[in-house]
């Protein structure tokens, strides 16, 4: 054992690694309420197993996209399971959002030195909300299809740019295949690079600072 150790420690000074890990305290005023962030973050990472597992069945075109989310639900074993852990986990994750910025903001844990935490979770709440919108018109059903139209069709309201910005929300003058097939890239690929980057710098910034004090 000492051996492997030392083989270790001359090579990645592994001892700092355990020194680092076993020198924090959890602060007695932490309480059960300072537990939504983590909670948020579990529903995150049950979001991408179940997610991941159902890109093997989900078709991303227009004409496949609703048989194959029905073929998922009634033939694969265990696809409706899946499937309504995504659906449950991701009303889940965006409540528990909202209860950690609650907790956040009646204990003044956003005051300085912690704007930058703050201001990364502003993005990562944009961001998880971003992956319901986009999540929810994957199906192509009557209600994520309409979802889609009126979601897409928001920044018409906006003078001069706002045309522009339909239609490249849209890949098309109207909703289509360029749509689904905006919103599955979003969904599964563009959001969740930047929700890890925006988690990880959350994290560290925690990290450093530690948690912040007692009220
Ligand atoms: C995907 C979304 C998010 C995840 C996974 C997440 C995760 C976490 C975790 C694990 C902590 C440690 C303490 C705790 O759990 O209470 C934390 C702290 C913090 N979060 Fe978040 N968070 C998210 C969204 C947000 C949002 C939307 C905001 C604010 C708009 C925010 C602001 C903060 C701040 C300021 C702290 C430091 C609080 C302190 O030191 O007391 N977070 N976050
Ligand atoms: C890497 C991460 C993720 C992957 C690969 C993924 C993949 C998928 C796929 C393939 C679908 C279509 C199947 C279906 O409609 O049931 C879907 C739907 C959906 N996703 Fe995700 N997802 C991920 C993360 C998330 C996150 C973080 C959220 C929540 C904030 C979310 C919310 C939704 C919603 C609301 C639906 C519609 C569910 C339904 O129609 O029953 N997804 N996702």
């Amino acid at each position: 054992m000492g051996k492997v150790y030392d083989w270790f420690e001359e090579r990645l000074e592994i001892q700092a690694i355990a020194d680092d890990i076993t020198s924090k305290y959890v602060p007695p005023h932490v309480n059960i309420f300072y537990c939504f962030g983590g909670i948020v973050l579990t529903c995150f990472l049950v979001q991408v197993a179940t997610g991941f597992a159902m890109t093997f069945y989900y078709r991303p075109t227009v004409t496949e996209a609703f048989a194959s989310v029905e073929y998922l639900m009634t033939d694969v074993n265990f696809g409706w399971l899946i499937r309504s852990i995504h659906r449950w986990s991701a009303s889940m994750m965006v409540m528990m959002m909202v209860l950690h910025v609650f907790r956040v903001y009646l204990t003044g844990g956003f005051k300085k030195p912690r704007e930058l935490t703050w201001t990364t979770g502003v993005l990562l709440s944009v961001v998880t909300v971003s992956f319901g919108v986009t999540g929810y018109s994957l199906p192509w059903d009557q209600v994520g299809y309409w979802a889609c139209k009126i979601v897409t069709g928001v920044p018409e309201a906006i003078p001069v740019i706002g045309s522009p910005l339909v239609e490249l929300l849209r890949g098309g003058v109207s909703v289509g295949q360029g749509t689904l097939t905006r919103f599955y890239s979003l969904h599964t690929f563009v959001l969740p690079l930047i929700a890890a980057v925006l988690m990880l710098m959350h994290f560290l910034m925690i990290r450093k600072q530690g948690i912040s004090g007692p009220l």
